[in-house]
């Protein structure tokens, strides 16, 4: 549904984005993750062709940007980090503005207004002035618009920023909706845990550059690399199983954790199953308290992704 190959944006001497390559599925949620000023807006507008790329090529739907800007505009919604409401507008009245501009037209238009506006769970806000809604609200209804002509492909860039914890999860759970209609979405964001979690597939931008692209499972799997199993005796004796646990050939290393003070136990490479782990300190005579494969938290992957590049 989107494809970008070399895909570049360059003012004067700053490469904004820099030979950006990726490919997006029906269906796929991409989570654009990288910090202020790393390229995401600037590669949203080429994908929505308001902005001109330097060099490369990028289609969205099959059609070309830089031939198919027509096309691609009917099919995609795209929702800008930051986005003007006019003064002295009413919610249905801003909506049913740019339902005019998609050519929604007679009672069609009205519907469509009122069905979005359900959809984002503003219904009750309809006659309220747009300039009185909350910071969540305003997103909500930038929401809506983007939906008025229920495109294929949505293009969000930071649509939570700015919201409080509670806003941020009603927008999660709209992502969440609209993930399960099929439609295929590119959501920006600086905090990585945040889209985690609504995402299948995430890329990491810095400066320009995209340092990884790929799945969830694959960048958690990345950073993991190899079994790591979390290790607890009875009896304050950790510091005791970890001295043991290290004498076993197919273990690579042994660290407590400084916050639980579990052991994580690291295999070598080739050795995936650690069911041996119980099996020997048991005969050891070491009471089990705890064994299972360390989770690795989606901040820990971010951390260890970006550290090589920004360090
Ligand atoms: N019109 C422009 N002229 C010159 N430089 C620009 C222009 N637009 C963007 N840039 C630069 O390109 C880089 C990428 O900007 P961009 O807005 O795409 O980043 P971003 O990841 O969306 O950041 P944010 O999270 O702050 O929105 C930044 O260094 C920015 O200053």
């Amino acid at each position: 549904m989107i494809e970008c190959r070399d895909l570049t944006k360059k003012y004067n001497d700053l490469f904004a984005v820099d030979r950006l390559t990726l490919r997006l599925e029906q269906g796929d949620v991409y989570g654009f993750i990288g910090p202020n000023g790393s390229g995401k807006t600037t590669t949203m507008r080429m994908l929505a062709t308001l902005l001109n790329p330097s060099w490369g090529e990028a289609t969205v739907c099959g059609y070309s940007i830089y031939t198919g800007a027509k096309q691609i505009r009917r099919l995609i919604g795209y929702m800008p980090d930051f986005f003007g409401v006019y003064d002295d507008m009413k919610v249905t009245e801003y909506l049913e503005f740019f339902a005019a501009a998609y050519r929604i037209d007679g009672p069609a238009r009205r519907r469509r207004v009122e069905q979005v506006l359900d959809y984002v769970d503003l219904g009750y806000k309809r006659d309220a002035l747009v300039t009185s809604l909350s910071r969540g609200m305003t997103q909500r209804l930038g929401l809506a618009r983007t939906l008025l002509h229920d495109p294929q492909v949505l293009l969000l860039d930071e649509p939570a920023s700015g919201l409080d914890p509670r806003a941020r999860i009603e927008m999660r759970e709209l992502i969440k909706r609209l993930r399960r209609e099929n439609k295929t979405i590119m959501v920006s964001s600086h905090i990585l845990p945040e889209l985690a979690d609504i995402c299948n597939k995430i890329g990491i931008i810095e400066r320009g550059k995209l340092i990884w692209n790929g799945t969830v499972e694959a960048a958690i799997q990345a950073v993991r690399g190899k079994s790591v199993f979390t290790v607890a005796v009875l009896h304050d004796r950790n510091a005791e199983a970890a001295e043991r646990l290290r004498l076993f050939p197919e273990v690579e290393s042994v660290t407590p954790d400084p916050k639980t003070h579990a052991l994580d136990v690291r295999l070598r490479d080739g050795y995936e199953d650690g069911s041996f782990i119980p099996e020997r300190l048991l005969q050891a005579g070491f009471r089990l308290r705890l064994f299972k494969e360390k989770e690795v938290n989606i901040e820990d992957v971010f951390m260890r992704i970006t550290k090589g590049i920004t360090s």
